[in-house]
């Protein structure tokens, strides 16, 4: 079966100007409804520029426990490696839609890689406005090569290289966070699998929508990660609950944004925020992203630290393995 790739669906709409209604969300979803529009908070910016560990791990530990979300300037990933990841990620997108298509993923393979339109079941049956791409950036015993964009030539060359200075910076947010939680420096990496931690990359593609207002990229969702590293293209359009309200998510050149996901909240027994998120598109504008989602392995128990529990604090979550949540959360189950 042809899949109708979102990309192809809105060249359709530009020409003729109208929306597509199994696009259209209901009131309660609607962005140009539901968007707070009076002066919301920022989300907290921090600079890694001349932070010693200290002053890190507080900024880190408070930003993760109000918010499950911030965004890091100075953070050591020099600005031509993220340039040089969103120039592949956009000349891949543009290419001839069947050249895309030898990279579909094969719904219900049990692989999540590859080039795809949906992959969750949404309330409603409303679409989501977004195509994108998974695949594993390491460890080396997960990555597939043979997934992997070969146009342009140098996409791998490109994405391995991001992948580097990725690790060091999911690194240093681990220690932060195992810090900010009063424990040793290396606590919540071996508690997610150590240098077994999986890196899988997603490209966000939402095309330009006629009707911005009505539709949704990504629905709102938390991460199922322990930890998501997000670079944005120029275009807003990330949003994050807070308060009851939707507030948008400014852009700040040369920042990269960092997620808690729900095993961080799982392991720092509720601490630590795994934060509501989703994503509005643009009129007139492509926008991308580049999040990598950091999990522990498949087979790795994940529970509340047992440093952090005992009778004051009772654990809130229950231990399953990660494969068993990953599987509740993409089939809407019960944890
Ligand atoms: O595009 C974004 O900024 C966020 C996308 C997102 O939340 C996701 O893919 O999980
Ligand atoms: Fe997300």
């Amino acid at each position: 079966m042809e899949m109708e790739r979102v990309q192809t669906i809105a060249s359709v709409c530009a020409a003729n100007g109208a929306m597509p209604p199994e696009f259209i969300r209901s009131e309660h979803e609607q962005p140009g409804i539901t968007t707070y529009r009076g002066p919301a908070p920022e989300i907290p910016v921090i600079d890694l520029a001349g932070a010693d560990q200290d002053q890190l791990t507080i900024a880190v530990a408070e930003a993760s426990r109000e918010w499950g979300i911030f965004q890091l300037l100075n953070h050591g990933i020099p600005g031509e490696v993220i340039r040089e990841l969103q120039r592949v990620g956009m000349e891949f997108f543009e290419l001839p839609q069947e050249e895309k298509e030898k990279y579909a993923m094969v719904p219900g393979s049990g692989s999540l890689e590859g080039y795809g339109t949906k992959l969750q079941k949404e309330l409603e049956g409303k679409k989501a406005w977004v195509d994108f791409f998974f695949h594993y950036v390491s460890p080396p015993s997960r990555v597939n090569h043979a997934i992997w964009p070969k146009k342009p030539a140098d996409y791998r060359q490109v994405n391995e290289h991001y992948g580097k200075h990725l690790a060091c910076l999911v690194d240093r947010m681990l220690m932060a966070l195992s810090r900010g939680l009063g424990l040793g420096d290396n606590v919540l990496k071996e508690a997610l699998g150590g240098d077994g931690l999986e890196q899988l990359l997603k490209i966000n593609y939402y095309p330009p929508c006629p009707r911005p207002d009505l539709a949704l990229g990504v629905v709102a969702h938390t991460d199922m990660s322990a930890i998501t590293i997000l670079v944005p293209n120029h275009v807003p359009g990330l949003q994050v609950f807070r308060d009851e309200h939707w507030i948008d998510v400014n852009y700040v050149p040369d920042a990269v944004i960092v997620h808690i996901g729900d095993q961080i909240e799982i392991l720092s027994n509720g601490i630590y925020k795994s934060a509501l998120h989703r994503t509005t598109v643009n009129k007139e504008k492509v926008r991308m992203s580049w999040p990598v989602f950091c999990s522990p392995p498949g087979e790795m128990v994940i529970g509340p630290l047992q440093q952090l529990v005992g009778d004051e604090s009772p654990p809130k979550y229950k231990a399953k393995k990660y494969k068993d949540y990953a599987y509740c959360k993409l089939n809407k189950l019960p944890q």
